[in-house]
């Protein structure tokens, strides 16, 4: 069978998903910024064989009518936060092997320095660093705190493909690899290996000399989301390892193809993308200790959380609609997905739903086998290539999966031995080298003095 690739979502703040957790007795992610935290999710992964930790991130807050509610900050709903690319400098030190994938977003960072920020985490860790590359789904108050326009749904898009030339210009084609020479008896850099690059597009422009030099994967692995057409879109060019948010195996296995597809269309080889499905369990000995423990989730979270967080995603506040209009007759320039995952469901259903899950999927409630079943049958229905666990109370969720679940999978052959390899694209992808395959669009910025573009 499939070997499966492990990471873990986590999020700096007190919550994460739209959902209000952390009153639960046994929740520690309320210390999420304290550094112990972090070290012990980092080093638990890494000696447990996940492939990499995930560092989700959104700027911007939850506004309802124009008004922050006072839920929000009651309950850390949205804000406050930490930046994820300092976290995951705090934990490359903590760690020698595990993946560390952060969150930037193509409409809030400036292409030149976030370049830098990425190649100065790729250098110190030796290539264990991913991209997850975001438009912001709550830009409409995210827009306000920069000062900067509001751009529609996509539009954004467009922006991003602008932002990744520009960094694809910068990791790939100013440093050449081996352009530093570091002899103290010659020259530290060789200077026909940088090159100025030129950059004028729609959106941004850049000239000169990246601030840094070829880090070992080059462009850092890129992750990508995006379950719009549009968004579908951008993953299939840029995405080598594409998130996908949960849901039925028949609606997993038409995106997995769709993003195949869209691969395809791009000229990538379609199998080269990596498709892992986010997903959250809770695991007990037996089926009804798994429902209670599920239950004390539940009664944990305030029921007034869900109208300011479905809000903060979607700029719409549910309360104000009657409880039966169907869900199709919303529309938003945020996140469409959580219009469209919910089909001809109504508004009443989905605010009692998010109540229990905000946006993740329903969670697997019953024994490890349970669990492990579960996602062997996602894997084959769909065609997937590994999960993301998004845990509901941290630490235990994961600690659970990796005590209970993990052996079973591993006894079922769903799990490799611990991977060899260095970077996170030869690990996780399976790529022969730590850099960008030759089919893929950011490898085409390339420059070779001795062979030219
Ligand atoms: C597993 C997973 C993780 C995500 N993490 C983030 C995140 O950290 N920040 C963010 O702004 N959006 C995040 N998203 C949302 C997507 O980037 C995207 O905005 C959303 O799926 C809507 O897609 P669309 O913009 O194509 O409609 C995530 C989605 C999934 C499924």
């Amino acid at each position: 069978m499939k070997k499966l690739r492990f990471g873990l979502f986590e999020n700096a703040q007190a919550n994460d998903s739209g959902t209000a957790t952390w009153r639960h007795p046994e929740n520690q992610r309320d210390h999420y910024d304290d550094l112990d935290y972090w070290r012990n999710i980092a080093t638990t992964c890494e000696d447990a064989g996940f492939d990499f930790v995930f560092l989700a991130d959104a700027w911007g807050w939850s506004e309802v009518n124009g008004v922050r509610p006072a839920i929000s900050s009651e309950e850390g709903l949205d804000l406050p936060r930490l930046d994820p690319a300092i976290v995951a400098a705090a934990l490359v030190a903590e760690t020698t092997r595990l993946g560390l994938v952060i969150t930037g977003s193509t409409l809030l960072e400036q292409p030149y320095s976030f370049a830098r920020r990425m190649s100065t985490l790729d250098q110190l860790s030796g290539g264990r660093i991913g991209w997850n590359v975001v438009t912001t789904g709550t830009a409409d108050t995210a827009v306000e705190a920069f000062g900067v326009p509001m751009v529609p749904h996509d539009e954004r898009y467009n922006m991003a493909d602008d932002f990744m030339e520009v960094v694809y210009k910068l990791w790939e084609g100013t440093w050449e690899p081996d352009a530093l020479e570091r002899d103290k008896n010659g020259r530290f850099a060789d200077p026909a290996k940088v090159h100025r690059i030129e950059h004028d597009g729609p959106y941004f422009r850049s000239r000169g000399y990246s601030n840094s030099s070829y880090s070992p994967q080059g462009t850092p692995v890129l992750f990508q989301a995006g379950s719009s057409d549009r968004g579908r879109q951008f993953g299939g060019k840029h995405g080598e390892c594409i998130f996908l948010g949960g849901g039925s195996v028949d609606k997993l296995a038409e995106q997995v193809k769709s993003i195949r597809a869209e691969a395809a269309a791009a000229g990538r080889a379609p199998e080269s993308i990596k498709l892992m499905v986010a997903f959250s369990c809770v695991v007990a000995p037996t089926r009804e200790e798994a429902q209670r423990k599920y239950q004390q989730v539940l009664d944990a979270q305030s029921p007034e959380v869900a109208v300011a967080s479905y809000a903060m995603f979607t700029g719409l506040d549910l309360s104000s609609y009657d409880p039966t209009t169907p869900m199709s007759d919303l529309h938003t320039e945020l996140s469409q997905t959580q219009i469209s995952r919910f089909g001809d469901r109504t508004v009443g259903d989905v605010l009692a739903e998010w109540h229990a899950n905000g946006v993740r999927s329903k969670p697997v409630i019953g024994t490890a086998e349970d669990v492990a079943d579960a996602l062997i049958a996602i894997t084959d229905g769909a065609d997937l290539d590994g999960f993301l666990l998004t845990p509901i109370i941290q630490p235990g969720s994961t600690i659970d999966f990796i005590e209970q679940v993990l052996p079973i999978l591993r006894e079922r052959g769903a799990i490799d031995s611990e991977p060899k390899a260095a970077s996170l694209r030869e690990r996780l992808l399976g790529a022969e080298a730590p850099t960008l395959g030759a089919d893929h669009p950011g490898a085409t910025y390339r420059v070779n003095s001795e062979q030219g573009r």
